[in-house]
């Protein structure tokens, strides 16, 4: 793993307690971004990992923090970016998962004509932590006859058990909490 990343992970990414609901540690991630070398680090690193899992056709990234990182990483490499979105925000055909997160309900969108059958994509997040956002957005890539390679995330909250959810799909996560 690339020290330059997980140095700035852990030095930047800011715990808050009890955000939103009492019992989280929401995982800020907002001084890291404001940090360009800390955020240079770490979306080096996550294309090198991108890079690691072979032919890509596309870098997905989940509305809104995966846009964040997704959308450079795939400049990065040179592949389209396609934005998963929030229920109600694409304006074309959609198709839609709900999903259960760590404090509530979401539905994910992505556009019919986003995906070719039989591409190859990752799927990046800033954060893992049930699993259910990134298991909604597989399903998404699945029913439009395309392929999840791998997901890759910033940050995994380990104690939540989302990696577990995704198996046999490999996860990248930069560093685990
Ligand atoms: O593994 P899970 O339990 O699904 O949780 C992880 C998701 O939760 C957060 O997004 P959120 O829905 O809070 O939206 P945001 O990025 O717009 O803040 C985070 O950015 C991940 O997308
Ligand atoms: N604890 C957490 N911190 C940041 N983002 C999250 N998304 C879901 N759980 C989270």
């Amino acid at each position: 793993m690339n020290d330059a990343a997980t140095r700035a992970i852990t030095g930047l990414v800011r715990p808050i307690e009890d955000w939103p609901e009492p019992g989280v540690t929401f995982r800020d991630i907002t001084p890291l971004l404001s940090d360009p070398a800390g955020f240079d680090a770490v979306l080096s690193a996550m294309a090198d990992a991108a890079r690691g899992l072979g032919q890509l056709d596309a870098v997905l990234g989940v509305e809104s923090r995966g846009f964040v990182l997704g959308a450079p990483m795939a400049r990065e490499l040179a592949v389209p970016f396609l934005p998963v979105r929030k229920e109600g925000k694409l304006p074309a055909e959609t198709r839609a998962a709900t999903y259960d997160l760590e404090y509530g309900t979401a539905t994910l969108e992505i556009h019919v004509d986003a995906l070719a059958p039989g591409a190859r994509v990752v799927v990046v997040d800033d954060v893992l932590a049930t699993g259910g956002t990134l298991t909604a957005t597989q399903s998404l890539v699945e029913e439009a006859g395309a392929t999840v390679v791998g997901h890759l995330v910033m940050i995994e909250i380990g104690a939540l058990g989302g990696r577990g959810r995704l198996e046999p799909t490999p996860l990248t996560a930069l560093h685990t909490y």
